[in-house]
């Protein structure tokens, strides 16, 4: 089965680009400095400017978006806290009080909260963006996480928010999460997709003792075993998580709107993977903000060519590693606009 969405992202091999990329480069070259010396500020600078597809890109304004949603393979003990965690934090992200709010606030981002299937009635309360496909997914350890229908569903709700961010004038657009036992479903999306196997795709998530993650590995083998090879949606539909499809999905749209997007740790990157495994040119819009301290983390990056810019050791998702990133992106597009070339300022270029 295939999602009945079609996400049409510009790619960025075409001719115009070519030309765009020499552009950036000479004026990244001019600026005063040796050759290469802002290292990584370098490159992010470089993709910015091809993803707007301008050689004078912008960073002023950012948006994290945080997707909450259960998960049915919760009820198999896979996690250190319990599910009920999942609504009580977004009740938390509400008040403004969790770690991304916190680290968004500091470096100037908007949180916005969505619930993408928590397994609570959160009624009519404000603040929150009601996006909720079901309330939870099913266990996927014994059937799927959930419908064609309902994978659909969030994908194009996830969409629809990055064009939202890109219509309030957004460049830049990280997405974060929160559910109780997603680090099982990412460890089975990374193990379905990317063929890695399960002892190294599994971690302790919010940490897990030894016996903990014994019967981690031991719930997810036999999840794992209820399906042969699948392709990116066939995965989210199996081993889900309403939230890793909504990410999944708002990244396909922030691509399509020519935005940025930093991606977060491991749940993040996973839905990552869903989305390159849907349209490859996504690929070219992300930015991996850092490296969680999450065993399977590496082996993901890894599966997706990613050189994160941060190794701070988190290992908690809502996007606050992504968060972290963005005054790296600004700071590129800072370099690019206000320093000095060598002929403006009068410096002496490369010798010979
Ligand atoms: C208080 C609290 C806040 C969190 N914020 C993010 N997570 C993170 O931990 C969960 C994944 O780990 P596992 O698969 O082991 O359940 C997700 O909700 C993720 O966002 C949290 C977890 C807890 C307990
Ligand atoms: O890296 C993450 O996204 C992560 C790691 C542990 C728990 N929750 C999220």
């Amino acid at each position: 089965m295939d999602t009945t969405l079609r996400f049409d992202i510009l790619p960025q091999d075409t001719p115009a680009h070519d030309a765009l990329r020499q552009t950036l480069q000479a004026r990244i070259d001019g600026k005063t400095k040796p050759l290469g010396a802002l290292g990584r500020l370098e490159d992010l600078a470089l993709q910015l400017g091809l993803i707007q597809g301008r050689p004078d890109p912008v960073a002023r304004q950012a948006r994290v978006i945080v997707c909450a949603g259960d998960h049915g393979i919760a009820h198999e003990g896979v996690s250190a806290y319990p599910q009920e965690v999942t609504w009580q934090m977004v009740m938390n992200f509400l008040a403004g009080g969790a770690a991304v709010n916190v680290l968004a606030r500091s470096v100037g981002m908007e949180v916005q909260v969505v619930d993408a299937g928590v397994a609570h009635d959160f009624g009519r309360i404000a603040g929150l963006v009601h996006a909720k496909v079901a309330p939870g997914t099913a266990n996927s350890a014994v059937q799927p996480a959930m419908t064609a229908a309902q994978c659909d569903a969030a994908l194009a709700r996830g969409r629809a928010l990055a064009h939202q961010a890109a219509e309030a004038g957004c460049q830049v657009l990280a997405l974060g999460e929160m559910g109780i036992a997603n680090t099982s479903a990412a460890s089975l999306l990374l193990h379905k997709l990317a063929g890695v196997p399960l002892e190294v795709a599994t971690g302790r998530g919010t940490g897990v003792d030894d016996a903990g993650l014994a019967r981690k590995r031991a719930v997810l083998t036999r999840a794992a075993a209820r399906t042969g090879t699948l392709g990116a949606f066939d995965a989210l539909c199996e081993y889900g998580g309403l939230e890793i499809a909504m990410m999944a999905g708002a990244m396909l749209g922030a691509a399509e709107r020519r935005l940025l997007v930093l991606v977060d740790g491991f749940i993040a990157s996973s839905a990552l993977l869903a989305a390159y495994r849907l349209a490859p040119a996504v690929r070219d819009y992300a930015v991996f903000a850092h490296q969680s301290a999450e065993a399977g983390h590496a082996a993901l990056l890894q599966a997706l060519q990613a050189r994160p810019l941060l190794a701070l050791d988190l290992r908690l998702g809502e996007g606050t590693g992504a968060v972290l990133a963005w005054p790296l992106v600004q700071a590129a597009a800072a370099f690019l606009d206000g320093m000095a070339s060598f002929a403006a300022a009068g410096v002496s270029g490369q010798s010979a």
